[in-house]
């Protein structure tokens, strides 16, 4: 391969995909005086998972702009606590959003409009109290277990039959997991959620920009990229990645190759589990393990335009339960709603998982008549037009994603994400997936796409990269070649990707 890599463009950082971690880390380089790096980019633009088309239309015959992916900035920030950077973006690039009320909620069923919404009190009391379970699981380094088991502790127990119970805690749960009780680790799931809401605020704002929540990214890259740069490789495909101490190697699927002294790698881990990028030498068995230990999941928006907003105006979300089929159509979104996009007429509804991938494989028409048959239920008093727009993307597909975010499954422990972040050789991981404090959201792929970018820099300026007030990790990362059932609290700082108080309290 030594011949071959001759002909490959030089470089002394490759980047490997241009999302949010992407372009962090390029930042982060460029803000080190290291300016000669690429972006290699599947798509032709950047932006990653942060996705958005245009959808129906409004007076003007002019189409709207919805968000497939990542909708909201989320944990805010409070003053004199920290702020999530991707808040501070947000309020930089004066992105249009507004927050999100859960408590503007309506609740139905197939009988139409039904109030169980006390059930939602109920649920986040017990969930406090299975919160403390975890916090107590991870402190005295306990045996992990499931959300489920952890609800079942703390008296949260719906019936198999008790369908508006199921709905509430779709509501609460798998809406933002994208994966059920059953199937999301206690410790590290409510750790995750403590970490954004409570260490920045519980507050999520709904991004509606119509130039395209993507702009704080685009944005960004504009701070430090020329226009149409020619660091930046669009419509690029990398199929192989080889790897040594020496430096890395990457293929395009167009014959073309980039040979550079360090890489990040930021795809997805739906992308590194799909095997359709090949690494050499093969992966070692702990890099493999943590691959795919962790779990990739999908969260679907579907969208609908109507002549009319026959919903009730006033109200943001509403919580359907379905008679038969836990988290079939469960919840409702008006972008009509004040605040919003008003008279857009525009209302959509999101599944997650099992229901994603069924919707997924649906032609547009199946699911068209399931979702219409749903909001005919709701609104039984009402006759319900046919919508004038209908669109829905399909994550668990999309061969640049392959699924929406990751989650962590029940005894997953930190030192195996913590082999699932380390470092190769000169190859390093960043995104999403690689934070072990906000893994799923947007704020995550940023810290780790700027954190890669600095400790690289670091090395090839032979320093110790100062990420935190705190921290004195630099260089590889650790990685594990033996791994326990559960990872000792002292295991919980810097090294293992853990740079905050695991505990944050809610009052
Ligand atoms: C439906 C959905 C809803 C979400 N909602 C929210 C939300 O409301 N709030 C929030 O904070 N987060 C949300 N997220 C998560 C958020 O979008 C991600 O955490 C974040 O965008 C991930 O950024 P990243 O840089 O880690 O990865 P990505 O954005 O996936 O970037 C990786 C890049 O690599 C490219 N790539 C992949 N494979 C290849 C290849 N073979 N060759 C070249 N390039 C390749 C991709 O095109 C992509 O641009 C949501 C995600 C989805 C999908």
């Amino acid at each position: 391969a030594r011949g071959h890599d001759a002909q490959c463009t030089k470089t002394t950082v490759a980047i490997l995909g241009g999302g949010m971690a992407g372009v962090a880390a390029a930042q982060a380089l460029s803000n080190s005086s290291i300016d000669d790096f690429v972006i290699i980019e599947y798509q032709d633009k950047l932006g990653g998972r942060v996705h958005h088309t245009t959808f129906g239309k409004d007076k003007n015959g002019d189409p709207y702009t919805v968000e497939l992916g990542a909708n909201w900035v989320q944990g805010l920030g409070s003053p004199g606590g920290p702020e999530n950077p991707i808040w501070t973006l947000a309020k930089k690039w004066g992105l249009n959003n507004t927050y999100s009320n859960y408590s503007s909620i309506l609740t139905y069923n197939e009988t139409g409009y039904t109030d169980f919404s006390a059930l939602l009190d109920e649920y986040e009391t017990r969930f406090e109290t299975a919160s403390d379970l975890a916090g107590t699981i991870l402190k005295e380094n306990y045996q992990d277990m499931t959300v489920r088991s952890g609800l079942s502790l703390a008296d949260w127990k719906p019936k198999r039959d008790d369908m508006t119970a199921q709905a509430v805690e779709w509501w609460e749960w798998d809406w933002e997991d994208a994966y059920s009780p059953e199937q999301s680790s206690l410790v590290f799931g409510v750790a995750g959620s403590n970490l954004t809401f409570n260490q920045f605020s519980d507050e999520n704002n709904y991004v509606w920009d119509q130039r395209g929540f993507n702009r704080i990214i685009t944005g960004e890259a504009s701070t430090f990229l020329k226009e149409n740069d020619p660091r930046v490789h669009l419509n690029s495909k990398v199929t192989k990645i080889s790897y040594s101490d020496d430096g890395v190697t990457i293929y395009k699927d167009d014959g073309s190759c980039v040979s550079a002294a360090y890489a990040v790698c930021t795809f997805s881990l739906g992308v590194l589990q799909s095997e359709t990028v090949s690494f050499t030498p093969t992966l070692p068995d702990w890099k493999k393990t943590s691959i795919e230990k962790f779990s990739m999941g999908t969260y679907t928006k579907i969208f609908l335009q109507f002549n009319e907003t026959f919903w009730p105006e006033d109200t943001q979300y509403f919580l359907y339960a379905s008679p038969t089929t836990r988290g079939s159509y469960p919840v409702w979104q008006s972008l009509s709603a004040p605040g919003f996009i008003p008279d857009s007429n525009i209302i959509f509804v999101t599944l997650v998982h099992e229901q994603a991938y069924r919707a997924e494989r649906q032609t547009d028409e199946q699911t068209k008549e399931e979702v219409m048959k749903v909001l005919r239920e709701m609104y039984p008093d009402i006759t319900i037009p046919e919508p004038t727009a209908f669109m829905y993307p399909r994550w668990s597909t999309t061969p640049w994603a392959y699924g929406s975010y990751s989650n962590w499954p029940p005894s997953t422990t930190l030192e195996m994400h913590e082999n699932f972040r380390a470092n190769l050789n000169r190859l390093w991981f960043a995104g999403e997936a690689t934070s072990a404090q906000y893994f799923g959201f947007l704020h995550g792929a940023w810290f780790e796409g700027r954190n890669a970018g600095e400790q690289i820099a670091a090395l090839l300026q032979d320093e110790c990269a100062n990420i935190t007030d705190t921290s004195e990790a630099c260089g590889n990362l650790r990685h594990y070649e033996t791994l326990y059932g559960s990872s000792p609290l002292a295991d919980y700082s810097v090294f293992d990707g853990w740079s905050v108080s695991s505990f944050y309290s809610s009052s």
